[in-house]
């Protein structure tokens, strides 16, 4: 028996197809996160999001954010799993946007009061400020934030306004050695610090991301019978890969381990071949 429980789903993909001008983009794409026990964790998901450049991940997460809606099919988040709507999934994008013309503590703030009653949003952001070690930093603007303040900032702000979902883009990306370690621990606290947090990760940094992540998706071109690519991106069951089961969810020195550096090479192979 698996030493997993499964409790309900807080985000389920149902039918998903994406089209523009007639081009196929995604193609009937069904995929679900389930909130996974594991057993002395209380942990929130990790989903890792792979694919090649250009096949439509960004795509993707614009529709499970409730940005764009898909031609086809229907997204839904939570518990209540209702169907989303722009504003409930946190999407912390490349450029990680604030709003220039107030300080970092001001922009948690409008953040927070999208959810929260005046007293309980600034408690809410000094929460989020010493979790995130941003403290010092609250008088001071955007401009003036280093590159990993910034990013901090840009997940505690959405993490803030956000439904426990939250949509990462890129975000090892540009960064240094020291800040991959540091983004790491932050992304295993935002998971920790409720079991319903459900973090998806868009990376071409396979290996930082699968040591992180207990659950994997990799969008893909799939061949029919007489082997020609079938027009549209999709994620076939064979790539939605459940980690836990395998012993490789996130835990500490993962990455150590030789069957860790084995699926890695597994996965780009297969990145390689869609
Ligand atoms: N609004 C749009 N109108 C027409 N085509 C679009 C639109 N948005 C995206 N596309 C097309 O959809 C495809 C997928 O783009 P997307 O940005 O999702 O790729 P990606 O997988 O995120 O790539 P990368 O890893 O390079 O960021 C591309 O061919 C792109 O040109």
């Amino acid at each position: 028996m698996s030493p997993y429980s499964y409790k309900e789903p807080v985000l389920t993909l149902e039918g998903v197809s994406m089209s523009y001008h007639g081009e196929v983009i995604l193609r009937d794409i069904d995929a679900q996160v389930l909130d996974v026990v594991r057993p002395g964790m209380s942990q929130g998901q990790v989903v890792g999001f792979y694919g090649r450049s250009g096949i439509g991940k960004s795509v993707l997460c614009r529709i499970m954010a409730g940005l764009i809606t898909p031609s086809q099919g229907t997204v839904r988040v939570g518990v209540e799993q209702q169907p989303v709507v722009p504003g409930t999934v946190g999407f912390v994008q490349q450029r990680y946007p604030l709003f220039d013309h107030r300080t970092l503590h001001d922009n948690l703030l409008v953040a927070a009061q999208r959810k929260h009653a005046p007293a309980a949003a600034r408690e809410q952001v000094e929460t989020y400020l010493e979790r995130f070690c941003l403290t010092q930093h609250r008088k001071k603007y955007p401009a003036h934030l280093s590159g990993g303040q910034r990013q901090r900032a840009a997940i505690a702000q959405q993490l803030l306004c956000s439904d426990h979902l939250i949509l990462l883009d890129e975000p090892f990306s540009g960064l240094d050695v020291a800040m991959i370690d540091e983004l790491k621990k932050i992304i295993v606290e935002v998971t920790t610090m409720d079991e319903l947090n459900t973090v998806i990760i868009i990376s071409h940094d396979i290996q930082t991301t699968t040591a992180l992540a207990d659950r994997l998706w990799l969008l893909g071109y799939e061949r029919d019978a007489a082997g020609q690519l079938s027009p549209g991106a999709t994620i076939a069951k064979e790539h939605q890969y459940n980690l836990a089961e395998m012993g490789l969810a996130w835990h500490e020195n993962v990455e150590a381990e030789p069957e860790f550096g084995q699926f890695v090479e597994h996965i780009k192979e297969e990145i390689r071949r869609s």
